[in-house]
């Protein structure tokens, strides 16, 4: 196709200069009897200052590896390789004790159950001071009172109910009080994974407005995985798809759901169309084992459009104009397709279908 090219790794706009977080080529590996499960296989991607990047994807995909896997909260004996670069520097090994010590102050977490988060036996100022503490020992009584009153106020939780126990809340105001626990400490970037899910579709507009807010009041930049593709064409700025472990398609959030380009992306979008209309929600087939992937394209299996390269040669990640990334080999290069590589797939569904 002619409106692509093949850009060189990084793209000019993914300049780690301009990015408060680079991620190159991250793997997250779990070793499981059958041998290693790559959750996260060769991930790479930018946030910008102030930029909202959804993550969505079917489930097992990979989405909270890696968002856990960036904050280094994997469980031990997760394998990790890759690149991160935060704020100019080459970020600390995922997982060390350099790397623990930046979280909460600079890397912050949302997670969808605020209750396992909050203690019910203390009191929210109670949170708030042992947050604030942990990293700033010396903090006076008086400045962790007007630290948490203001991130409560840019929340909508009154400062009335900052000596009042978790439980005296609704699981709305958790979760907005787990968010300001996240924001006190101004970190530079948050994870929040599916933080609305265990909330209902009211609360979950409001929790998504105040994300929206605050990231311009707080200058922070989120990673926001979900499985809603409503909540991303309402809050993110940009999206990545990710499938099996890698990302296939990443670009403007608006542009990605206009004009999709790779074909799981036109997939996971119909059957969010079809979700709403007839109440079914599939694509068809499942997706790859972790442990023993598929050769070639990951999504070849599954893709209406599988050609004869597909089954053999991993796609090339490609950026198409103005401004997506996509790998799929639908988009070329063609000097890297062989000879009847664009060949329909020939594929051995009728066979099984026999045995079946
Ligand atoms: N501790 C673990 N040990 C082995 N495999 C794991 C472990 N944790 C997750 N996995 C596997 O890694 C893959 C990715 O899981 P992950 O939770 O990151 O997916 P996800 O995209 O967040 O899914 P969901 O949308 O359901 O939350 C899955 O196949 C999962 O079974
Ligand atoms: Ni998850």
């Amino acid at each position: 196709m002619s409106d692509t090219t093949t850009v060189p790794e990084p793209a000019p706009s993914d300049a780690p200069g301009d990015a408060v977080l680079s991620v190159r080529d991250l793997r997250v590996w779990y070793g499981t009897d059958r041998g290693a499960a790559k959750a996260v296989n060769g991930v790479s991607f930018d946030i910008h200052p102030g930029e909202t990047l959804g993550l969505v994807g079917e489930s097992g995909c990979g989405k909270t590896t890696l968002g856990r896997g960036l904050l280094g909260l994997l469980p031990r004996g997760a394998y990790v390789d890759g690149d991160v670069t935060f704020k100019g520097s080459r970020m600390p090994a995922l997982g060390s004790k350099e790397h623990a010590a930046l979280r909460g102050r600079e890397l912050g977490m949302i997670f969808q159950e605020p209750m396992t988060r909050l203690d019910p036996l203390m009191r929210i100022s109670g949170h708030f001071s042992e947050a604030l503490k942990a990293h700033h020992p010396d903090m006076s009584d008086a400045d962790i009172k007007h630290a948490s009153l203001e991130v409560l106020r840019a929340l909508g939780i009154p400062p009335t109910r900052f000596r009042s126990y978790p439980h005296e809340f609704s699981g709305g105001m958790r979760q907005r009080l787990t968010i300001a626990l996240a924001l006190v400490l101004r970190p530079a970037f948050i994870v929040a994974d599916e933080p609305t899910t265990a909330l209902d579709v009211l609360v979950e507009a409001q929790i998504i407005r105040i994300l929206a807010e605050i990231r311009r009041e707080f200058d922070t930049s989120l990673l926001l995985i979900t499985h809603n593709l409503g909540i991303v064409a309402e809050a993110c700025d940009r999206v990545a798809v990710m499938y099996a472990g890698r990302i296939v398609e990443i670009g403007n959030a608006r542009a990605v759901f206009r004009d999709p380009q790779h074909p799981y992306t036109q997939e996971l979008l119909r059957s969010t169309i079809s979700l709403q209309t007839t109440g079914l929600n599939f694509i068809p087939g499942a997706p790859p084992d972790l442990i023993d992937p598929p050769a070639g394209c990951l999504f070849h299996p599954r893709c209406p459009h599988a050609m004869a390269v597909c089954g053999t040669q991993s796609p090339v990640p490609l950026d198409v104009p103005p401004n997506q990334r996509v790998e799929c080999w639908l988009h070329g290069p063609d000097d890297a397709i062989p000879e009847g590589g664009r060949a329909r797939l020939e594929r051995e569904e009728l066979s099984l279908a026999d045995e079946a």
